[in-house]
């Protein structure tokens, strides 16, 4: 097993594959019978041309048939037992390299699970995507195949070697001079590819992502007529992927004619001095034609030997694509002290001092923010579009480090929460209302996982979504398409609400979640809220919606502009009034 692992951590580019490799130590007993039923199938093979010599040296040139029998016998068995060990090791080469696949998927679906958005702006959802499918399936193949036939070829090579000198040194001698050139040519060739293969799965991931995007705003395509634009933009990289494919299995294309040209020269040099010593030093026959024979098999060893290089090459680009993610640290640690399980009581918020910038810009989205919000308080967030309000939510749950100051929940440092304590108190509804797809009634218990039929119904009631649910074909069992094709923007923002409450949280945030809904389910809704001892943060552009909040934050280009409720904002905020008169203008418009 060590070996094995040796064998394909040189194989695959080194110690840094020790990561992926650790994968297969719970499978080593299969692996270990794997290899010894290989080897088994690799000493028929290498013993049958000395068999063959046998049957013509001592059978069929001394006119024996009882010797041609007896080889010819031992020659069929041994056919057999290479047959039986072939069928058992495909058997535990599927198990091992599936079970290995299924192991490497599952931890980096993990990893990706613990992943913070920062990490997310890291990885391309699309490359993360090809990664978990396709790169595994390189390295599973690979795996397989190393199983089957990976150390037979290599051995095929070395034993046919070693068994040709057995039978006659002089000859052998050829084939020993030019096999160890033959794979220096393999190895120098898997570094190339390897490169290569590199940049087809990069192109793989750019195809996906455009397919991905593509397949997400497909309404947007139709109603816009963009469907010419958008097949060239596909086509265009799907030429991409075509053309690096080409590129790099044209290297692999030539180095087999190559191989196989050597070795048949090799073969007529080996008949031609062959002939030369049957007819002046009286070498036997037989011994030519099994040299030939150890010939014919070491060129076919190097052929597959050339093809295991492919799949390597392209495991090895794999394998590093894999571990990439494995190895990424999550960049917002828990800092949690295990002895002070720190969990939210109250609901009360505090900024102080807050700024922020998304990791990796120059930009500061939110400049030396602080307020207090008491527990049971609902407050509304209103600002201009890019002022900085959902970047200012995603600091609660902890979403985002702030880059200055500090966020506290009931006095406490969120960086110092247990993350997992922190965001079951909140319930979260974004901007865009996602759903998966599933009933409705497993969309609104997403959640809270044990949620009962009582607390699903109370959620969607004070969600305003009750009554919508009761005239659907099968109520709460109705099937929600993918990401709630189905449903209307509105009745995709109720639902969400009702997943976001039946969680019971203590803190409540509305990302614009309101805005699909007309003024009269709206004023409902909030109404609804107040039953809940949650503290309550609403983003909204619509002054309605501020008004019924017990205090209003204003934010301009994330700074916080003013702060209180609608009456004392009328009197001290020049831009709250401005607000107010444009949308009250507005709305005495559309309802005149
Ligand atoms: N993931 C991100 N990476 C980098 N910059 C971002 C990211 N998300 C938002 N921003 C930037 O942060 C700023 C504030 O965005 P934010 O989404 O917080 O505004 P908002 O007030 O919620 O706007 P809206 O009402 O349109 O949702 C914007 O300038 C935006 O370009």
């Amino acid at each position: 097993m060590a070996f094995y692992t040796y064998i394909l951590q040189l194989q695959l580019g080194g110690l840094r594959m020790a990561r992926i490799l650790s994968y297969l130590k719970p499978y080593r007993i299969a692996v270990a019978v794997a290899l010894l039923l290989m080897l088994t199938e690799l000493v028929v093979e290498l013993i049958q041309p000395l068999l063959m010599a046998k049957i013509i040296d001592k059978g069929i040139m001394q006119n024996d048939l009882q010797e041609v029998m007896k080889w010819g016998g031992i020659m069929v068995g041994a056919s057999f037992a290479a047959f039986a060990a072939g069928v058992i090791n495909s058997f535990y080469a599927a198990h091992v390299s599936q079970s290995f696949g299924f192991d490497v998927r599952k931890s980096l679906y993990e990893k990706v699970q613990s992943f913070s958005f920062a990490n997310f702006n890291h990885f391309p959802t699309s490359s993360l995507i090809t990664r978990m499918t396709n790169d595994i399936t390189q390295l599973q193949n690979t795996v397989f195949m190393s199983l089957r036939i990976m150390m037979r070829a290599p051995l095929l090579i070395i034993g046919g070697l070693g068994m040709a000198f057995v039978v006659n040194v002089k000859l052998a001698l050829i084939l020993s001079v030019v096999a160890p050139f033959l794979f220096l040519f393999l190895f120098w060739v898997m570094g190339k590819g390897g490169s290569m293969f590199k940049e087809v799965q990069e192109k793989l991931d750019a195809v996906n992502s455009v397919m991905q995007e593509n397949l997400s705003g497909i309404r947007l395509i139709k109603a816009f007529v963009r469907r010419k634009h958008e097949v060239k933009r596909f086509t265009g990289t799907n030429k991409d992927l075509r053309d690096g494919t080409i590129k790099a299995l044209r290297l692999m294309e030539v180095t087999m004619p190559v191989l196989l040209l050597i070795m048949n020269l090799c073969i007529l040099g080996v008949l031609w001095f062959g002939s030369i010593q049957v007819n002046t030093e009286g070498v036997k026959v037989g011994e030519v034609v099994a040299i030939v024979n150890y010939a014919t098999r070491i060129t076919a060893a190097f052929s597959i030997f050339s093809w295991i290089i492919m799949a390597f090459s392209r495991a090895r680009a794999s394998a590093n694509r894999v571990t990439e993610v494995l190895e990424t640290e999550v960049d917002l640690a828990d800092l949690w002290d295990s002895r002070k399980d720190l969990t939210v009581n109250e609901g009360k918020i505090e900024f102080t001092n807050v700024s922020f910038q998304y990791p990796g810009t120059a930009e500061m989205v939110l400049e030396d923010i602080s307020f207090k919000i008491n527990p049971g308080e609902t407050v509304a967030i209103l600002g201009a579009t890019g002022a900085g309000k959902t970047s200012l939510f995603q600091l609660i749950p902890r979403l985002y480090d702030v880059t200055g100051g500090i966020v506290k929940i009931d006095g406490h440092d969120v960086r110092k929460m247990k993350m997992e304590n922190l965001r079951r108190k909140v319930g979260f509804v974004p901007q865009e209302a996602l759903l998966f797809t599933g009933s409705v009634k497993e969309n609104i218990s997403w959640g809270k996982e044990d949620a009962t039929m009582v607390e699903i119904t109370a959620a969607s009631v004070n969600a305003q979504i009750h009554e919508t649910i009761m005239n659907l074909p099968q109520q709460y069992d109705t099937r929600v398409g993918q990401k709630g094709v189905n449903l209307s923007g509105g009745q995709k923002q109720r639902l969400s609400i009702a997943r976001a409450l039946v969680r019971m949280p203590k803190i409540l945030l509305l990302d614009d979640s309101t805005s699909a809904l007309d003024m009269k389910t709206e004023a409902k809704l909030l109404g609804a809220l107040k039953e809940y001892t949650c503290t309550t943060l609403i983003i909204t552009q619509k002054i309605s919606t501020a008004i019924e909040a017990d205090r209003i934050l204003l934010l301009e280009d994330g700074k916080l502009l003013a702060e209180g409720d609608h009456d004392s904002l009328l009197k001290t905020s020049g831009l709250y009034k401005r607000i107010f008169q444009s949308q009250s203008g507005e709305e005495n418009r559309n309802y005149a």
